[in-house]
């Protein structure tokens, strides 16, 4: 029997692209593709809007579906109200959404003590494991005998709302935990004086349709190392975000991550 999947934020351009790829896996049922109250594509068909064959699923607002696993990729504000509606149905969901407040984090690891919750601010199995590899670099460059400067610098489309991506804090987390530094700088501009070996720093670019690239810079003195990952298009996290619904149904409530989909 097919999974039955329903995409929240479905003719977003994440929303989309999982409707593309959902429709082509024969492990998988869209039933239900979901949009805000003021979208002016409710009514059409799912398939259609993202770009493919009519699917017979017409974009709706939030109700009851018989989803077996909800995918969201919106807004913050969306995103709490759909964890609102998997409490009061009982379904696993799918956070990819970033951007959340601390106060609304707190609420989505309120709601995974009731039901299974994959929450990570990449959904690509390359981003993981670049994850996987600094948490590595960290680690051995820790004591390095120069120290080493940490600075995250990531680039995306220039429609983007939230600065710095969920994926740079996230590395920044690793970092901070990998090596103990607790300092994160947001930019530079002025007479800041020198850097800090406290500091991580993070810096936010934003131009045309890149669907995503981050560099994490491990500068000493002497050498270099830089890590970097990078989408040419947006499958790599639709993909990523199908695959975590598949592995999500029937386990037990609790907060996963991509590290524990990808068993890294
Ligand atoms: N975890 C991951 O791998 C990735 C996460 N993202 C994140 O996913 C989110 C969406 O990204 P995009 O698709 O590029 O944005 P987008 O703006 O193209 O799509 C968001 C969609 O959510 C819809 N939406 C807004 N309010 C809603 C509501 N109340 N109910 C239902 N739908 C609602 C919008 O109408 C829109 O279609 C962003 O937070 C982004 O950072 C994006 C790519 C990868
Ligand atoms: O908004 C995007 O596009 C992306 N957002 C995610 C993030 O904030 O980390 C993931 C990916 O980099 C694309």
């Amino acid at each position: 029997m097919p999974i039955k999947l329903a995409i929240h934020g479905a003719a977003g351009r994440m929303g989309r692209r999982v409707v593309a790829l959902a429709s082509q896996d024969k492990q998988i049922q869209i039933v239900a593709a979901l949009e805000s109250a003021g979208s002016h594509f409710l009514g059409h068909d799912a398939g259609l809007v993202a770009g493919g064959e009519k699917l017979g699923v017409s974009l709706s607002v939030v109700g009851e579906s018989a989803a077996d696993v909800v995918i969201d990729f919106s807004v913050p504000d969306a995103g709490i109200a759909i964890v609102d509606h998997c409490l009061q149905s009982k379904k696993p969901l799918v956070i990819a959404t970033t951007g959340f407040e601390p106060d609304q984090k707190e609420f989505i690891a309120a709601a995974a003590e009731q039901i299974p919750i994959v929450f990570a601010p990449s959904m690509s199995t390359a981003v993981n494991l670049v994850m996987k590899l600094t948490e590595i670099a960290g680690k051995v460059l820790k004591d390095y005998p120069s120290g080493v400067d940490v600075e995250i610098i990531e680039r995306h489309h220039r429609f983007k709302e939230d600065a710095p991506s969920g994926t740079a804090l996230k590395f920044g987390e690793i970092v901070a935990e990998a090596m103990g530094l607790t300092d994160h700088v947001h930019g530079r501009e002025g007479r800041t004086g020198k850097r800090t070996p406290q500091e991580i720093g993070y810096h936010a670019v934003r131009t045309g349709d890149n669907p995503g690239e981050h560099t994490i810079v491990f500068g000493m003195l002497g050498e270099t190392i830089e890590l970097r990952v990078a989408a040419s298009n947006r499958d790599c996290y639709a993909q990523g975000a199908i695959l975590a619904a598949k592995w999500l149904v029937g386990r037990p409530a609790g907060m996963y991550g991509m590290k524990e989909v990808l068993g890294l």
